[in-house]
């Protein structure tokens, strides 16, 4: 668990945490190369914290993106959002941290599947899909990618952890971290390792029905409750266009009037809807960059009104 860890499969599954009164002295630890460190140290703040704060000192915005419920987009908005940063603006650098442990999509989505990381004397190197975009996900780290990992909370905890400390993304820009869907394990990670690193906030995604607001009225609840600013919520998958008759369909109705109504109700910003589009499924699925290929698609017309809002409001904090 301490940052000397060497390789991220020699955490015990059942390792208690370095801030447990059994750090390093449960049966569980025995044969961990880190069991010394954690039974010397004393139980009390984890010192990922302060590591974590320190490596991400360059990294100017912060972002985690949340979801209330399963596959809303979540992974796919992160992924367009972290390429149209990108390709805004040449000069900046923006890098995508995988911490959805058990489902992790980045690599299939953002092209680089096949790719692994390499470990150097300054931290482990992210994956470059561009001259300004990397990516992070444990998906490098699996000999496969239908290999299943089925890890109890702490375990995810030390590989957040270890994400978080030991990548070394250089000057950034934008660090956008998919999370998994709801309020888990990953998220309470997250949330304690970068309370001191100066998270800049949240952006949480949702379908347009009531299904899926519920849940992001109880994610919204979960941000005021960790102190994590929300920076807006998008509405994913709001309405379909027809590629053949152009005709317009509520596949998923806002019954309730939508993201942009709930966000008038508990007062946090709306960013903006993205449309559905079968390209862009195929498109993410291929793990192709839709941004640059199909520039006049209403999805990316859209992207680029909810980055120029996301973009306004993570600087409005940086006054
Ligand atoms: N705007 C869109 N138009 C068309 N397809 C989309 C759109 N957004 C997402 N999809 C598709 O919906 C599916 C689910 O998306 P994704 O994996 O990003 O969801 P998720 O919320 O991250 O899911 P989970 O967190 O449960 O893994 C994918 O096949 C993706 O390509």
């Amino acid at each position: 668990m301490a940052s000397t860890v060497e390789n991220p499969t020699n955490i015990p599954e059942h390792c208690p945490g370095t801030d447990s009164a059994n750090a390093g002295k449960a049966s569980a630890c025995a044969g961990c190369p880190n069991q010394q460190i954690c039974a010397s140290g004393p139980a009390g703040p984890d010192p990922g914290i302060q590591l974590v704060k320190e490596r991400l000192e360059q990294v100017r915005n912060k972002v985690l993106v949340l979801s209330g419920k399963g596959g809303v987009g979540k992974s796919t908005v992160t992924a367009m959002l972290s390429r149209s940063l990108a390709a805004r603006d040449k000069d900046s650098n923006v890098a995508v941290l995988d911490i959805d442990i058990c489902g992790p999509s980045q690599p299939r989505v953002m092209g680089v599947l096949n790719e692994q990381v390499h470990q150097s004397g300054s931290g482990w190197s992210p994956v470059y899909v561009d001259d300004n975009l990397s990516v992070m996900s444990i998906g490098f780290l699996l000999s496969s990618p239908d290999d299943a990992v089925i890890w109890r909370g702490p375990k995810k905890n030390g590989m957040i952890r270890q994400f978080l400390s030991e990548v070394d993304w250089g000057n950034l820009d934008y660090l956008l971290m998919d999370t998994p869907p709801g309020t888990s394990d990953e998220h309470l990670s997250a949330s304690t390792y970068l309370s001191q690193a100066g998270l800049t906030g949240a952006v949480i995604v949702t379908t347009p029905q009531e299904v899926a607001l519920l849940d992001v009225r109880k994610e919204i609840d979960f941000c005021k409750k960790v102190k994590i600013r929300v920076l807006g919520v998008v509405e994913n998958m709001s309405i379909f266009v027809c590629p053949c008759c152009k005709r317009l369909s509520e596949i998923f109705p806002a019954t309730t009037g939508g993201a942009k109504k709930m966000c008038e109700e508990l007062n946090v910003p709306f960013l903006g809807s993205l449309p559905l589009d079968p390209t862009v499924a195929r498109y993410c699925d291929e793990g192709k960059d839709f941004i640059s290929e199909l520039p006049n698609s209403p999805v990316v017309q859209a992207l680029g009104e909810i980055v120029k809002k996301l973009v306004t409001v993570c600087e409005s904090r940086e006054e």
